[in-house]
């Protein structure tokens, strides 16, 4: 049972004016939408809406604009995506209140869909002004916020306008939350994590707050060279960040206190180079050469990392155990993946994962279908993962 209050909530949303937050910072090279998976989320929730008859009104922010309106950080042509993934026109405001806003607002007829202009061309937005919040919600008469991916902010649009109007979630947002609850709110056990990526430091409150929550912790990638240095071994010339020796001892203790078993890399795919095809070999982690960089975790890991999976009942999944994007240094996170995406097929495992560069390796892989839920999120992912309370998610919960 969601505690969110959602669209099932609504009992009449006919000739409505629902204002929808999504998040529509898609990836544009040439003026071209190059990966619209954050549209294609959002979407069941706008034809859902517009379905039923309401007036469906877009807010969202995209880049971060910091001098008002600018051609570059207009989302003019995003209306122009959306409307192409969603199938039916998408209407364009060049302004997110005032006359502008209002008037295409007031022309507006049932099912039909309306994408305002960014949210960040306000500085209320980003500062969470009363008054720019008021002037957004007088367009609308129910807030919608299908924007998870942009929870972490406490925005006018994700945070304040759910004061001002009846506040729901969206198809994504619920499911979102739905996938996070299972994955760590509530999971069934064993939970298993893998957290990898390049850097301790940009994890470190991640790393803290897994350790009490899980029952096993996988470190891979960039970040394990800094753990096993903490412990002693000499990682050559790996990536390692020396200074967090005693936060990644620290990290070890608490662990231990919890009852978490970390699992460090056993051996380590080592190069001199980081670059595609660079001569690389295999070699334990106690004979790293002087000269060498480890950019992935070795076959012997990955089958003790295959062992967890296997044990687990629920994987979360943070950053990718190599320098994925780099062959033949993709290898331990293909494996991880296909095995957690077998597992997840089988009805074994409910599978979670979430971050920029592990749903570009999932991609990499080919079984991000395959897993039970892939966050779009990045910064508000981790920050859920690291116990924050996310501010537009909060203030959705059902009073
Ligand atoms: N052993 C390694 N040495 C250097 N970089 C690594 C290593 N393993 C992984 N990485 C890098 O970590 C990066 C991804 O980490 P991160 O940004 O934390 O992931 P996410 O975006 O999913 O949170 C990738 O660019 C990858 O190349
Ligand atoms: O793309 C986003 O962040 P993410 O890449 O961390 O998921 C969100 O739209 C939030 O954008 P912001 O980090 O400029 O507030």
């Amino acid at each position: 049972m969601t505690a969110f209050k959602t669209l099932d909530d609504i009992a009449d949303v006919k000739g409505k004016r629902v204002l929808v937050r999504v998040d529509l910072n898609v990836p544009v090279a040439d003026g071209k939408v190059t990966d619209a998976t954050r549209i294609e989320r959002v979407a069941p929730t706008i034809t859902e809406l517009a379905g039923k008859g309401a007036k469906v009104i877009l807010l969202a922010h995209f880049g971060r604009p910091k001098d008002g309106p600018t051609p570059e950080f207009s989302l003019e042509p995003i209306a122009r995506a959306t409307a192409a993934v969603i199938g039916r026109p998408v209407g364009f405001a060049a302004d997110c209140i005032g006359e502008k806003a209002a008037s295409a607002v007031s022309a507006m007829k049932d099912g039909d869909i309306l994408l305002l202009e960014n949210t960040r061309f306000h500085k209320g937005e980003e500062k969470n002004d009363r008054a720019f919040a008021e002037a957004l919600a007088k367009n609308g008469d129910l807030y919608v916020n299908d924007a998870f991916s942009a929870a972490h902010r406490a925005h006018a649009s994700t945070e304040g306008l759910a004061h001002l109007l009846p506040a729901y979630a969206g198809r994504t947002m619920q499911a979102e939350l739905d996938a996070l609850e299972a994955g760590l709110g509530n999971p069934k056990r064993p939970v298993v994590a893998i957290v990898g990526g390049a850097k301790v430091s940009t994890k470190i409150d991640l790393l803290m707050n897994l350790v009490k929550k899980v029952d096993a912790l996988v470190i891979g990638g960039g970040m394990a060279n800094t753990f096993l240095a903490a412990r002693g071994t000499a990682v050559g010339k790996s990536l390692a960040e020396h200074d967090l020796a005693d936060t990644a001892k620290q990290i070890m203790i608490e662990a231990a206190t919890a009852g978490c078993a970390i699992i460090l890399p056993s051996d380590g795919v080592v190069a001199r180079e980081f670059k595609a095809g660079a001569a690389s070999e295999v070699v334990a982690v106690e004979s790293i050469p002087a000269t060498g960089m480890i950019l992935d975790v070795g076959p012997k890991t990955v089958e003790k990392v295959e062992e967890w999976i296997d044990r687990a009942a629920t994987l979360v999944w943070n950053g990718p155990l190599g320098a994925f994007e780099i062959e033949p240094f993709d290898k331990a996170t293909v494996a991880a993946a296909k095995a957690a995406a077998a597992e997840t097929r089988a009805g074994k495992l409910v599978s979670v994962a979430g971050g920029g560069d592990t749903v570009a390796a999932l991609n990499h892989a080919g079984v991000a279908d395959d897993f039970t839920y892939v966050s779009t999120a990045g910064g508000a992912f981790l920050e859920w993962m690291e116990g924050k309370p996310l501010p537009g998610v909060e203030v959705l919960k059902k009073g």
